[in-house]
């Protein structure tokens, strides 16, 4: 994977992405359907964006019995997206039954879509998942559990924060994935986001991709912002 920055295309309807996507017809994106877009227009979305050329990110962070788990991974490997992801809170054999479900619903000769897992959601805070969820360690000691987990599983790599990327790094090496959201160029904007951080900082943590959806997305001029946080991320001296 060759550090993209993948925008979440959190829209409700197929002719916002029609939209959206118009001033970007010179780039090649990355592009990240979640539930809102893919429960409102299903898999046909997936093939409207992969006929247009970009990469997609398949956002549905499965997590039910193993089972469930493996028979929704088999008909998403179907689709021929590149990344998918189930939550690591589902324990390790959910996770090794959804990678059974990607290899046996992927079309002979295509490759595995990467499979990740969420670890903490990066609208967590510390106090939130010691108060809430009861777990009464640290959110970093959290993290690095579920990435541990992930790990063992045999999954690609996690969703986590840039706050936490450097430590599952020094853990697990640069060939396990950290895909981290809550992204805020400038820190501004952070809305539901609890663990933020700037395009500069993820890159110097040594982040695989970063997320990045509102500031994008409804900023007034997108493909602008897009390009300004795309050369932060990507270390390009303004
Ligand atoms: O821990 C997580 C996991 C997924 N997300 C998703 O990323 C984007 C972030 O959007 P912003 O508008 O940049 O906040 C969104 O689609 C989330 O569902 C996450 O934020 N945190």
């Amino acid at each position: 994977m060759n550090n993209p920055l993948i925008i979440a295309l959190d829209f409700s309807e197929k002719q916002q992405v029609v939209d959206f996507l118009k001033p970007f017809k010179d780039e090649k994106l990355f592009l990240k359907v979640g539930m809102e877009l893919f429960y409102a227009e299903g898999p046909a979305i997936v093939q409207f964006i992969k006929e247009a050329g970009h990469e997609i990110f398949l956002d549905l962070k499965l997590h039910d019995i193993p089972n469930t788990v493996k028979g929704g991974m088999k008909s998403l490997a179907r689709l021929g997206v590149d990344m998918v992801n189930v939550h690591a809170a589902g324990g390790r054999e959910m996770m090794e039954s959804a990678l059974e479900g990607l290899d046996c619903g992927i079309k002979a000769g295509v490759k595995r879509p990467y499979c990740i897992a969420v670890t903490q959601l990066t609208s967590t805070s510390e106090n939130q998942m010691q108060c809430e969820q009861l777990i009464p360690v640290s959110l970093q000691e959290s993290v690095l559990h579920y990435a541990e987990l992930t790990k063992q599983a045999g999954l690609d790599g996690v969703v986590c924060s840039a706050q936490e990327a450097g430590l599952i790094r020094s853990h697990f090496g640069k060939g396990f994935l950290t895909v981290s959201p809550g992204i805020r160029p400038g820190g501004n904007g952070i809305g539901d986001q609890k663990r933020v951080a700037t395009p500069q900082f993820a890159r110097e943590q040594g982040v695989s991709a970063i997320v990045v959806g509102r500031p994008i997305t409804q900023a007034e001029h997108p493909l602008e912002s897009y390009l300004s946080i795309k050369q932060e991320w990507e270390g390009v001296l303004l």
